[in-house]
This record gives C-alpha cells, structure tokens and sequence, in this order.
C-alpha cells in the first residue's frame, strides 16, 4: 500500500488560475487576398456542413470542381477593393480586434478578466486561443459568437468549435456561450442612435430605409432555424423605437449563394425594385453584421449602390454597422456584462 503510495506523482505539472476569459468570435476572413488564401479561406468556410447542410456526396464534387477554382479569383478582387490596405487585412478583422481592445478596456476594473478574439474561418483560430486564455489561467471561458440573430450557421458554428476544443483537454474550463441579443434594448438603441446620427449627416431624407440581412436557404428556416424571425423581430423593434412605417423601414435579405430558394424579399431585387417604382432616394444598413465587411462594404456600399442609380435612382446612402463605435461597443459591453453575472 505505501509503496504504491510513494510511487504516485506529489503534485500535477503548476498551472496558472483564477481567471475568467471573454473571447469574441466574428465570422472570418482570408490572410491575403491572393487566390491561395482566398482557396484556403473558402474551403475551411464551404466545407462546414452548418454553412452548406448538402450532403457530401452531392455537395463536393461542385465545391472541389467548380466553386474552389473559380470563386477565390472573383472574391478575391471583391476583397482587394474593401482591403484595409494600412493594416493589410480586412475590416472585419481590424473591428474584431478593436472590439477586444476596447471591451478589454472597459472592464479593466474586473483585474481577473482576460478578453481576446478569434475568427470561425481563417486566423486567429478558435482554438488557438482558448488554449492561450486556459495557458493563462481562464478556468471560466465565456464564448461571444459575434452575430445578434442567432443561426445555425453563424451561431451554432462557433459553439461547435470551441465545444471540439473542449473535447480534447482533459481539465477543461467551464464555457458559457451568449445567447443572441436580436431583441435587447442597448442593441436596438444603438442601431436607432447609429441611423439618426447618420441621416443628420445627409442633405437629404431617404424615402425608404433597408434593413439588410445576410440571407439563409429557406430550406434551413423551414427546418426550424430562428434566424428569420429574430430579424423580424429587430426590424419591428427598431421601426417602433423610431416612430417609423413598414413602408419606411422595409427588411431585405442579401448575399444569395447557390441555386437554391433564400429568405425573401432579396436586397437586390428589391433595391432595383424600388429604383424602377419611382423612389429617389434610399438608405441601406445592415443590424445583423457587428462590423463591416464585404457583405456589406462591397455588395451594399458598392454594387447595391451602383444598382440603384443605374436604375433610375437619385440618391443612395449605406449607414455603417455598428463596428468599434461607442454605441456599438455600449452593446456589446451590456451584453458581456450581463453574461458574465456570477463570473466576476
Ligand atoms: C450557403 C452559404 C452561406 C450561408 C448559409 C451564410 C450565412 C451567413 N453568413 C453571414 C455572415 C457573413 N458571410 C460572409 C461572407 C460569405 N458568406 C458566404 C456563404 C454563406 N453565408 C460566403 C461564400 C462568403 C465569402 C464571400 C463570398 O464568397 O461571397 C461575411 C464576410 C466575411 C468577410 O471577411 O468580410 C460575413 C460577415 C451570416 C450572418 C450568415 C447567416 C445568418
Ligand atoms: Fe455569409
Ligand atoms: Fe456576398
């Protein structure tokens, strides 16, 4: 019996704790907007079966045949025209680490709280750190999936990375996930702040304000995916704390990919729509993207933009996102501060 007890370790290897980690996660983005990291990039994103549910079999042969060869050239010269050229790196990475250093910032008072960021797709790696917030003595991880309106692809996504971390360590921090905050207050102010603030810096009024969000199959929403609803659901939130029509603010879905039906009514369409109706002037935001990025700087700013006048008409504006403003962060600091209640 002793000697069995003799023989066993004293201690474990010395580890680092009492931390909390807060880690917030954007979608993703490629290195460089070159063909191979756009490749790369594309392929880690279109080869998650949250993003495209198709079984394999039917789904590969197009992405490895067709959509990987074809797709980072035209994508690519997409990106290099939103390229964050002082950083060299997209805008939707620059936020992200902004919104880390500000909220990390922001709760300077709470000494035992770390912040850090991470991207789905692409670097820095999900995965690479929470295990530097564990190395650092996180026994407490609060995972900050950067999208108001939850979807499976989005959402889910992320929790499903940081769950395969998990997977693998034997002494594992507790992790909580935040929940979608497509409903909150501090969001839908922020969002009602950020368009009068912007409209103030217009010499003229928009007849028509679209809300823009990125779409899904609706074959995902008839499975039982909430996104659609809570963008709805932001959209009428957001026209009553502005005293606005349906008319006024009308909800459209964008970035359309593949054959398949998307939720409707589509960003493009309707823009063209409108143009060819008669209205003159529009403005267009996008609540469920926390930062810019090409979805919105490009395929909004851009090319929706360029349809609009082509089609008749007169003026068109695009309000940014939130991004590392000091409503956006006042958001994103409510929802942290919330989620982190018996962490800190
Ligand atoms: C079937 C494919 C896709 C689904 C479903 C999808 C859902 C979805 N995406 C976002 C947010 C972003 N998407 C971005 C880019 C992007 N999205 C898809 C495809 C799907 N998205 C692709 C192929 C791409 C890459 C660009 C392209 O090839 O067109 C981005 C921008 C990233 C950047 O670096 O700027 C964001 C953000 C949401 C919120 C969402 C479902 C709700
Ligand atoms: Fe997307
Ligand atoms: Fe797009």
């Amino acid at each position: 019996m002793q000697d069995s007890a003799a023989a066993k370790p004293t201690s474990h290897p010395p580890v680092k704790h009492g931390k909390v980690g807060v880690l917030l996660v954007n979608l993703g983005t490629p290195d460089g907007t070159d063909y191979t990291s756009m490749r790369r990039y594309l392929k880690e994103f279109l080869t998650d079966k949250r993003v495209i549910e198709w079984p394999k079999i039917a789904w590969y042969p197009i992405l490895f045949g067709i959509v990987l060869n074809t797709r980072p050239g035209k994508v690519g010269k997409a990106y290099e025209m939103i390229w964050n050229k002082d950083k060299n790196e997209s805008y939707l990475r620059t936020y992200t680490r902004s919104q880390a250093e500000l909220m990390a910032a922001s709760l300077a008072e709470h000494s035992n709280v770390i912040v850090d960021w991470a991207m789905r797709y692409g670097q820095p790696s999900i995965a690479s750190r929470m295990e530097a917030l564990q190395k650092q003595g996180c026994e407490r991880i609060l995972l900050f999936p950067l999208y108001p309106q939850y979807a499976a692809a989005t959402t889910a996504t992320v929790n499903d990375k940081a769950f395969e971390f998990l997977l693998k360590q034997r002494w594992q921090p507790a992790l909580r996930t935040v929940p979608p905050y497509h409903d909150d207050p501090a969001y839908i102010d922020a969002l009602a702040v950020s368009i009068e603030k912007h409209l103030a810096t217009l010499d003229w009024e928009p007849e028509r304000v679209l809300t823009s969000f990125h779409g899904i199959p609706q074959s995902y929403f008839d499975k039982g995916d909430p996104y659609y609803c809570q963008c709805q659901k932001t959209a009428r939130l957001l026209r009553e704390r502005l005293g606005w029509s349906k008319e006024k603010l009308v909800v459209t879905f964008q970035s359309r990919f593949g054959p398949e039906e998307w939720l409707q009514p589509y960003t493009d369409k309707t823009v063209e729509k409108l143009a060819q109706e008669g209205i003159k002037r529009i403005a267009v935001l996008n609540p469920g993207f926390v930062s810019d990025c090409l979805e919105t700087l490009e395929e909004i700013a851009e090319q929706a933009a360029e349809s609009f006048l082509h089609n008749g008409g007169e003026k068109f504006a695009h309000i940014p996102c939130l991004n590392d403003s000091r409503e956006g962060m006042a958001v994103l600091e409510t929802v942290v501060r919330r989620e982190l209640s018996g962490w800190v």
